[in-house]
């Protein structure tokens, strides 16, 4: 199945709400591709022995991984953290979830600078390249599990907006270039 995308109001209200546009303006996979975004669907209820996880994380060389319940009982500052990861980032490396349960958003800036809404739920595995701005936010369910995963030791270093110097969004900006 594919991931639902679609185009943002610039609303202040709840940052939990879909915020679509009246009438909705849908993003398609293909889209979400050119801007570097990469996704796969997977069985989350065999994530401990999935052979295809398996197979995914060696081609990828995905060599690290840990859980996080997003949750108010059990994220330890949970609100800090929500405010702190939807402050519009970048990150130095590709950022990998894999939704294992629960529901959430990802937004990220296309290419005219317009933010996108990507639904990410149990079973969606999702990719977003380094150097791309993006925020992350719970839906209205207010719970997420995932498995975040990394290549090699894990940075999690986010460079808030402005980061245009960093050359990573140099680099990130001139992959646009053409597509
Ligand atoms: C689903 S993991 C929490 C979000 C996160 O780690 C991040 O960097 C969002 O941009
Ligand atoms: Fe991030």
């Amino acid at each position: 199945m594919s991931l639902e995308a679609w185009y943002i109001d610039s609303s202040d209200e709840d940052q939990r709400k879909p915020h679509r546009l009246q009438p909705n303006q849908p993003v398609s996979l293909e889209e979400l591709r050119k801007l570097g975004v990469c996704h796969w669907k997977l069985n989350a209820d065999i994530y401990e022995t999935d052979p295809e996880l398996e197979r995914l994380r060696k081609d990828q060389g995905y060599s690290y991984m840990d859980i996080i319940t997003i949750h108010k009982d059990t994220l330890p500052n949970y609100e800090d953290k929500l405010k702190m990861f939807f402050e519009e980032h970048l990150h130095l490396d590709d950022e990998i979830r894999y939704i294992l349960d629960g529901h959430a958003y990802f937004d990220i800036r296309d290419k005219e600078d317009r933010w996108i809404r990507i639904s990410v739920s149990k079973g969606d595995l999702i990719t977003l390249p380094a150097g791309i701005y993006h925020r992350f936010t719970m839906d209205e369910t207010n719970f997420t599990k995932a498995m975040r995963l990394f290549v090699g030791e894990p940075v999690w270093k986010a460079c808030n907006r402005p980061a245009d110097h960093f050359d990573i969004r140099q680099k990130y900006v001139a992959s646009l270039q053409g597509s």
